[in-house]
């Protein structure tokens, strides 16, 4: 038994043709899985459907053995918009997990302000999102998916709309803090070099399917300067590879 298994799922918007095709996946323990494709391939409604947030129409999804019947306190979700509550402070929004189920205590506000000094956010805690960066934003809403120290952690492009150091920096953090946590990570890229920097392996879908599953044996330490190497740029190729087969 993995840690996540995905197991022959299929799923059908209703009223429109299938989107995932019987995939299976699995994820073992604090591993970092990546997943392109194209654009409509079926990657967020896979992400969703390993959240809970659909349940798929056939196969099924096990986490620990259970099965992911509605997002619940072990998973966490970043989306491309950081999607933080304009009116709330930036320790509020990283609380907001906690408060949506009761009020926040002592503790919880330690943790807070620790996941914020861990991300280089110390001293906006108290300021408005509107008063933050894009970066700053994208690392309160990773600070907020991490509150409840999920052991699952899915992300839909969440980095999409920053600036190439930004992004490198956002990526380093995510390490970072799921390395430390075990935290498993699902993640979901159009970048090729992204998912391999990030990725203990890189899943490819096409129309539905899983169709390459590429193990990445870059070590658990990644520094940017990877990116600059023989073997990083031949896993992309790989990738990229597997994509041009489609287009061909
Ligand atoms: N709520 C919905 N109802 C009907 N069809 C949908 C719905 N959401 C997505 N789809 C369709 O399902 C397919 C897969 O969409 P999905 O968002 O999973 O793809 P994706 O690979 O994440 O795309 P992108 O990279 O552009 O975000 C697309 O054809 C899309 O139009």
């Amino acid at each position: 038994m993995s840690f996540l298994d995905i197991d022959g799922v299929s799923f059908t918007y209703p009223g429109f043709d299938t989107v995932v095709r019987g995939v299976s996946w699995r994820v073992g323990e604090g591993e970092v899985h990546c997943l392109v494709g194209r654009s409509g391939c079926g990657k967020t409604t896979l992400l969703k459907l390993a959240a809970g947030l659909l349940r798929p129409q056939s196969g099924r999804i096990l986490l620990r053995g259970r099965e992911v019947k509605a997002p619940g306190p072990q998973l966490g979700f970043v989306f491309q918009q950081p999607n933080l509550l304009e009116w709330q402070r930036v320790i509020d929004n990283v609380l907001l997990p906690v408060t949506l189920q009761r009020r926040a205590g002592a503790q919880d506000i330690e943790r807070a302000q620790m996941l914020l000094g861990q991300l280089g956010l110390q001293g906006h805690a108290q300021r408005y999102p509107r008063h933050l960066s894009g970066g700053q934003q994208s690392r309160v809403a990773l600070a907020r998916a991490l509150m409840l120290e999920p052991a699952l952690l899915l992300l839909d492009e969440p980095f999409a709309a920053l600036d190439a150091i930004t992004r490198g920096e956002l990526q380093d953090d995510l390490l970072r803090m799921c390395r430390a946590r075990r935290t498993t990570v699902m993640f979901v890229t159009h970048d090729i070099a992204e998912a391999v920097y990030l990725g203990d392996r890189v899943a490819q879908m096409r129309e539905g399917r899983i169709v390459q599953d590429l193990s990445v044996d870059l070590g658990a330490q990644r520094t940017q300067a990877l990116r600059y190497g023989a073997e990083f740029n031949r896993y992309c190729a790989q990738v990229l590879g597997a994509m041009d087969e489609v287009a061909a």
